[in-house]
């Protein structure tokens, strides 16, 4: 299979689809790899380490979309990316379609095949091509809150470990899922005071048993959040009810009531947000702040870690890349359920039922169910 990486096109994204080991590894099993240049020069993955890796290096993403079988990318496809794509192609990217109808359109017109890393399935019930970005992003929501708990940086001047002497600050997790997790390991490095809520019972005793007597679990309600956040320094929101907008689990009233300098940091605001005053915000402009409480809303977190995040989405990615190449995708989806699960788009229909529900009616789409649509 002839398999394209082009470069990453929206505003502060270096990540890159696939690093110098993987096309490697695509091009031990016999396969050709094309690469746009510069596509991983930003992160230290050099024009030169793609040669070595077996890749030949192509002048323009034209050229990689007309030639590929496959293009393998880490953002949604923007629209002038959208356009380039044709029928008897494989799109391997993250897309989060259900919110963004312009894309869902253009893709349906492409005729391509396109799978979604957000909605690739494992054996447990998880999304195995989100976990990773979702560790980055619990572990980043710790640091980027230590920072704007900083004084200069609108925050109340307090450090988290503490210090011999002073108590260290209190850090409140809500939703102990993978975000959760991770910054909860992240917190507690630090020496901080960690509480996390979830309202999975089976959750909280595995975090009891991960975590000991370092961390208190503490069962969501109205209740906890309100006592809990209005004596935080820093809160995480780390909350996902799959498919589904966040829930809106603080409100003004809540926030009002935190302490002057605090920090919020809503991680689940690709979500929507679980805090009633988040708003998206980006790299460039992360913070603003409210009633005193300082809000980070990142939507694309990982981004400001791209090496690390690229190769750790790389981890995860390469095994159902290989597949989709060796088998061709057809064969690779019909012998695994859960890679068919990340299946949304196939010749002008869209093929994951989420998507389907929340921009059917609004763009007239048709659906057909992921194992039958393939099967023609
Ligand atoms: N902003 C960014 O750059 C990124 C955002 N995310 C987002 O972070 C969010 C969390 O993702 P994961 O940790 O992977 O999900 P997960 O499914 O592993 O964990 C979510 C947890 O929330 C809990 N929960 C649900 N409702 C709750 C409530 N009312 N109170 C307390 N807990 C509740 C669930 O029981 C579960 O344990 C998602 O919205 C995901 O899309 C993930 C990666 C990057
Ligand atoms: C999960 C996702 O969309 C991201 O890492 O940007
Ligand atoms: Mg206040």
């Amino acid at each position: 299979m002839l398999v394209g990486v082009p470069k990453e096109i929206k505003n502060h994204e270096y990540r890159v689809g696939l690093t110098p080991a993987a096309v490697k590894e695509f091009v031990a099993h016999g396969h050709k790899v094309i690469v746009e240049v510069d596509a991983g020069s930003a992160i230290g993955f050099s024009n030169e380490m793609y040669i070595e890796a077996g890749a030949e290096i192509i002048g323009t993403a034209e050229e990689i979309f007309a030639q590929a079988d496959m293009i393998v990318k880490v953002k949604e496809p923007q629209p002038n990316e959208c356009k380039m794509l044709r029928e008897g192609q494989t799109l391997y990217t993250y897309l989060h379609l259900a919110p963004d109808p312009t894309q869902t359109q253009l893709l349906v017109e492409s005729g391509a095949t396109c799978i979604a890393y957000e909605t690739v399935t494992d054996a447990r019930g998880g999304l195995p091509l989100l976990a990773p970005m979702s560790e980055v992003a619990g572990r980043m929501a710790v640091q980027a809150g230590a920072h704007y708990l900083e004084k200069a940086h609108g925050g109340s001047g307090t450090l988290l470990g503490g210090v011999p002497g002073v108590a260290p600050g209190k850090v409140l997790v809500i939703g102990g899922g993978v975000v959760g997790t991770n910054a909860a390991k992240m917190a507690i490095g630090l020496g901080a005071d960690v509480t996390i809520l979830d309202r999975s019972l089976p959750r909280l005793r595995e975090l009891d048993d991960i975590f000991g007597n370092q961390l208190k679990t503490v069962y969501s309600t109205v209740d906890a959040i309100e006592h809990y956040s209005s004596k935080a320094d820093l809160v995480v929101g780390a909350v996902l009810i799959p498919g589904a907008a966040a829930p809106k689990l603080l409100n003004t009233a809540h926030i009002a009531q935190m302490k002057q300098g605090s920090v919020l940091v809503d991680v689940a605001i690709d979500q929507g947000g679980c805090f009633e005053t988040s708003r998206a915000t980006t790299h460039q402009d992360p913070v603003y702040i409210v009633d005193g409480v300082v809000h980070y809303c990142v939507a694309n977190m990982p981004g400001g870690v791209a090496r690390t995040s690229t190769m750790a989405l790389n981890n995860a990615t390469l095994p159902f890349g290989l597949a989709l190449a060796n088998k061709g995708p057809k064969r690779a989806m019909l012998e695994n359920p859960h890679l068919l699960n990340g299946l949304n788009v196939h010749k002008g229909k869209v093929t994951y039922s989420a998507v389907m529900d929340a921009l059917g009616e609004q763009l007239s789409l048709e659906f057909q169910e992921a194992g039958a649509a393939l099967s023609q």
